[in-house]
């Protein structure tokens, strides 16, 4: 395959780095995912990121609860829950990831439910068709495939549909917003750490012949050789987003989310991940989603070891990906 690589004045100046923080939790039905951004924040994640990693930071200072843009009634359409809120929460933050990455910031995301990568990947891949005419490529790491339709989804909870409405293969006038043009395409998407897909969305995933890397692939194949097969199936050519919904890691690490599984990535396993992403110099934007700092505090308490773990490992996530290096 020859590709030609992205030219690197197209690319993030390295120490640039635009941050949303997204106090979002509609997309599912579990109070508590909204505090994750500030936990993430409170654990000195910002302050590693400038002083250690060297970024220049450019966040408002606000964790953005957006609450002017949700509707006291919200009722279901179509069977998606919160339709309103999920569509005009991300509406705004599309608008704030494209401000960021239209002056060529690499643009991390802060959550929240994983479906406000509706608004942050589209904002990241409208700036980027702009200044590079180029698609997004986006590698979604998570143990579930988030790719059902409003039609297939079995919960109607919006944090299981962000990659069918980001990829085209579904559409509804709610999001009449998300033009095409700020849209992936379904062959630049690889997930990684895949064990628990619904069965509507394996007919989907395998209609439209989407790259997935599942826990038994990495089990066969080992973590290293999965990664390599991903970045090759992407292509050298093209921006990377990387969406890291922090449930990907076994519940050991991060047992303190709404939709936990079994039978994940150890803490290496997920890291590793981000650092061969960094390594690869084409991270434009990253989403780290899904810490729910109540989930388990309401069954153990504020201060279990189970929530500030989890914190850790998302802090780490996001260090690795942005460049921490072990040496
Ligand atoms: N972002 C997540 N944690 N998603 C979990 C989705 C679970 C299930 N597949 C659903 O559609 O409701
Ligand atoms: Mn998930
Ligand atoms: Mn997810």
């Amino acid at each position: 395959m020859t590709t030609t690589p992205v030219p690197s004045e197209f690319l993030p100046s390295n120490d640039n780095l635009g941050i949303v923080a997204v106090a979002f939790s509609g997309g599912q039905g579990k109070g508590g995912v909204d505090a994750g951004p500030q936990a993430l924040i409170k654990a000195g994640l910002l302050e590693d990121l400038k002083n250690d990693l060297g970024y220049k930071l450019h966040y408002d200072d606000q964790i953005h609860s957006y609450e002017e843009l949700i509707p006291a009634e919200d009722p279901a359409i179509d069977n998606m829950k919160r339709p309103l809120a999920c569509s005009q929460v991300n509406n705004r933050l599309h608008e704030q990831t494209y401000a960021h990455a239209s002056q060529g910031r690499l643009v991390l995301t802060l959550g929240g439910d994983h479906s406000i990568a509706i608004g942050s990947i589209s904002g990241v891949a409208r700036a980027i068709r702009e200044r590079l005419n180029k698609p997004l490529a986006v590698i979604w790491v998570d143990a579930h495939a988030d790719i059902n339709t409003f039609e297939t989804s079995p919960s109607g909870n919006v944090h299981g549909m962000p990659v069918a409405f980001l990829a085209g293969l579904c559409q509804h006038d709610v999001f009449g917003w998300l033009k095409e043009e700020y849209r992936i395409p379904a062959d630049k998407l690889v997930y990684i750490g895949l064990r628990d897909v619904d069965r509507g969305e394996k007919k989907i995933l395998r209609e439209n012949n989407i790259k997935a890397f599942s826990m038994h692939d990495i089990d066969r194949h080992g973590i290293g050789k999965v990664v390599d097969m991903a970045l090759e199936y992407i292509g050298d050519d093209i921006p990377i987003h990387l969406s890291f919904d922090v449930d990907a890691c076994d519940p050991v690490h991060a047992p303190s989310t709404g939709t936990p599984v079994r039978g994940g990535l150890t803490l290496r396993e997920g890291d590793f991940i981000c650092e061969a992403v960094h390594a690869t110099g084409k991270l434009v934007g990253m989403d780290l989603v899904e810490v729910n700092p109540m989930i388990l505090a309401k069954e153990f308490g504020a201060d279990t070891w189970q929530v500030a773990e989890t914190v850790r490992t998302g802090c780490s996530l996001v260090r690795c990906a942005l460049g921490e290096s072990l040496l």
